[in-house]
């Protein structure tokens, strides 16, 4: 798989990103004589095409109350484990996971939260009510089989499920990509409830030797580590969570604020959380065999900043990332040990 996840972009910083799932993702090979720069004749070709809308998968538009989502149904007669799934800053309604997901037995929402059709074009705060919505959207499906949900994010969209599993009821499983487990920018609102955001201080970005942004450090400290008041109360979490971390991530430093959610569990007499630590492994961490994007824009700073991973190791790790997802839902949703099985 490597002539997949080692590609790079033509355009400078651009991601790899399947905005449409129901065409699959082509790749043509060629084999030629000789070699650059004056390669011979053609030997051979083929075309490989990944699915990203497995058979028999399909694909519903949500448009229900305020939520604006993507449900996705594996084949068969159902009801299915449930899972929503929620991406980061930027927002949008990316589906490439959910419909993935789905291929093994999981009914996936892909939520959009915001810009994204008649949702807000930006993101003052964080109400977890609009979340809450999209949790009872899936809990009165008829396809979906409860008593709870499993969450899926990555990123902004992993501290958002980490704050639906602290607040909500109904949550069998939560997995956090690279989250951080803290309100970062802008307050997290539930009710009556407000979690303050930790802030961040622009002077502590860094430039790197390639001209690139690193805002790794510009978070401010965790003063007073786990009992900070920006810190998500996860010890109101009633199901397992599992937290995939990162150990390259440019983004923040996911490694010690996993460290931090962990002994905020801990000192509350709860469950350690399973933490699962990649090396040479950055902060956008895929489905597997995407290629890894080492640096692009970023919503926050409106800059193209760093994102850490190592091509190999990025990739390795979101193979077994995916493997440890689906496990983890399998066990605590209740799927069937075939819908565990790694195959993409
Ligand atoms: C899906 C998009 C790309 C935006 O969708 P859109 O609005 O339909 O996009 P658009 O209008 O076409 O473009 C807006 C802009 O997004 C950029 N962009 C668009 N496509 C790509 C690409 N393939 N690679 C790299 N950059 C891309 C381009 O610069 C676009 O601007 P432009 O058209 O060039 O003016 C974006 O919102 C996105 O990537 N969303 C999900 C992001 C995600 O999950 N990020 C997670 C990591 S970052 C994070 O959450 C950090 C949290 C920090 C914190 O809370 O402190």
């Amino acid at each position: 798989m490597g002539l997949l996840w080692a590609l790079e972009p033509e355009k400078p910083f651009w991601r790899f990103l399947k905005r449409d799932v129901e065409i699959p993702f082509v790749v043509e090979l060629e084999v030629l004589d000789g070699h650059d720069p004056e390669p011979g004749r053609l030997l051979c070709q083929a075309r490989h095409e990944r699915l990203f809308l497995p058979p028999g998968v399909r694909r519903e538009s949500v448009r229900a109350g305020r939520v604006r989502a993507t449900l996705f149904l594996p084949p068969g007669p159902g009801p299915f484990p449930g899972i929503i799934d929620i991406f980061g800053i930027g927002g949008g309604l990316l589906e490439y996971r959910a419909s993935l997901l789905a291929g093994h037995g999981f009914a996936t929402l892909a939520l959009a939260y915001y810009n994204f059709e008649d949702l807000p074009k930006n993101m003052d705060n964080i109400s977890l009510e609009y979340f809450e919505e999209a949790l009872c959207y899936m809990l009165q499906h008829p396809q979906v089989k409860g008593p709870g949900i499993g969450l899926l994010g990555i990123s902004l969209g992993a501290d958002i499920c980490l704050s639906m599993a602290s607040f909500l009821k109904n949550v069998s499983a939560t997995v956090s990509i690279n989250g951080s487990g803290i309100s970062g920018n802008k307050a997290i609102n539930y009710k009556h409830s407000s979690i303050p955001p930790l802030g961040y201080d622009l002077r502590r970005i860094k430039v790197a030797f390639s001209g690139l942004m690193d805002i790794v450090d510009i978070r401010n400290d965790l003063v007073g580590g786990y009992e900070n008041s920006s810190m998500i109360p996860v010890e109101k979490a009633q199901g397992p969570i599992l937290l995939i971390v990162g150990q390259d991530d440019h983004n923040w430093r996911s490694e010690l604020y996993a460290q931090k959610v962990s002994e905020r569990l801990q000192a509350h007499g709860k469950e350690k959380p399973q933490i699962i630590c990649y090396p040479g492994t950055g902060h956008y961490i895929e489905p597997p065999y995407f290629p890894l994007c080492p640096a692009s824009l970023h919503e926050l700073v409106n800059k193209h900043v760093m994102w850490g991973g190592e091509p190999r190791a990025h990739s390795k790790a979101q193979v077994d990332a995916w493997k440890q997802i689906l496990a983890f839902f399998c066990k605590h949703l209740g799927g069937t040990q075939k819908t565990a099985f790694p195959k993409l």
